[in-house]
């Protein structure tokens, strides 16, 4: 177990490229504690249940002792490589700085200075919204929760790119990394491919296409058209991430159907066009039609599920700067979908 040699405060403000100044026995700075490697396998029992992966990461079961007992937590390990491993520091860096009820926890880490990192991060009993949406036939996400998801992850998303110095752009929205605690409230996580800095544009980092081959890749489905042209990370890149998961949270159907060979955002164009081609209004059969069938219609309110269909096509506009802030997008969720009351922040019926 992690044994507390140190304490000393962390300055938060202090540049993305320091590192924490000591690696020697576990430190505890800002509630988040270092630990070394013999700490990381007591506190995973050897790695023995592993409950995620990733393409950079293994992410195994924790336990963390307490006066109650021992609580849940989860350790992301990434892929020992000199390479990756700067993946890993970005997601660290950014995760030290970050406080938001829907943005994962950082509770420790550990930190070779080389090659070895991982991150201990609470623990998300729901696991991820891509699974919930599309894995688990039998338990269906009620709409209610579906719109909280958005919402909370619109106001994450509003935070990282507004509400925090310097500003983020996470670059991976996408349903798997959004996680779900035991009320099904959005965490997200992920920050592996974030840019920080500037203000609404991120040019990537390093030009070498070794390194942009590991950085932002972009995943099947998600990735905005304008980043693949360009290779320049934006918010608004995020935000068509997010439009995607909104088109997941109402149809229920994948981002990219391997399957199918489908992307969802092609399934969903003829609905997207109509939106942006009128002043906002679309016919409501072709709503109910996009709608996930698994949903029980009873008491669902119709003008809910446009407004999430409009915030979507708004958030995948080919011009980039027409799409919405995260912030604008909140504020028509809260606006204009009563079922949100239930968090306490919609305008009720
Ligand atoms: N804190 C957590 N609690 C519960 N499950 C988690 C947690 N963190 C990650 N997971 C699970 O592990 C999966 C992979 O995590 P994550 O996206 O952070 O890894 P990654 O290697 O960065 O993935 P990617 O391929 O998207 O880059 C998540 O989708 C989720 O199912």
């Amino acid at each position: 177990m992690a044994c507390f040699l140190n304490c000393v405060r962390f300055d938060v403000t202090a540049r993305l490229t320091d590192k924490p100044t000591s690696k020697e026995g576990s430190l505890t700075v800002s509630g988040v504690t270092c630990y070394s490697w013999d700490d990381v396998e007591a506190l995973t029992s050897n790695f023995s249940r592993l409950i995620g992966s990733g393409g950079y990461s293994s992410i195994y079961m924790a336990r963390l002792s307490s006066s109650s007992g021992s609580d849940k937590a989860a350790l992301k390990v990434h892929v020992s490589s000199h390479r990756l491993y700067q993946i890993f520091r970005v997601e660290l860096d950014i995760l030290l700085r970050l406080q938001h009820p829907n943005i994962v926890k950082l509770l420790g880490y550990f930190d070779d200075s080389e090659e070895n990192g991982a991150l201990l991060l609470e623990y998300l009993p729901q696991g991820n919204l891509q699974e919930k949406l599309h894995k688990n036939s039998k338990q269906v996400l009620p709409w209610r929760n579906r719109v909280a998801i958005a919402l909370q992850l619109a106001q994450a998303i509003e935070h990282i790119h507004e509400k925090c110095s310097p500003q983020i752009v996470h670059g991976d929205i996408k349903s798997s990394n959004v996680l779900l605690d035991k009320s099904f409230n959005c965490k997200l996580c992920d920050f592996g491919s974030a840019k920080v800095g500037f203000s609404s544009m991120v040019q990537p980092s390093t030009t070498s296409p070794r390194s942009r081959q590991v950085r932002m890749v972009g995943s099947p489905g998600y990735t905005d058209p304008h980043y693949l042209r360009t290779g320049i990370a934006s918010k608004k890149m995020d935000m068509y991430g997010f439009g995607v998961v909104v088109l997941e949270l109402v149809s229920g159907k994948e981002a990219f159907s391997g399957e199918k060979g489908e992307m969802l955002v092609h399934v969903a164009a003829p609905l997207i066009r109509e939106v942006l081609d009128s002043s906002g209004d679309i016919a409501e059969e072709k709503v109910r039609r996009f709608l996930d069938p698994r949903l029980s219609r009873d008491g669902l309110d119709i003008n809910e599920v446009k407004t999430m269909v409009r915030v979507a096509a708004l958030c995948l506009g080919s011009s980039q700067s027409l799409r919405p802030s995260a912030a604008q997008v909140a504020e028509t969720l809260v606006e204009k979908v009563p079922s949100l009351s239930f968090l306490g922040c919609g305008k009720g019926v």
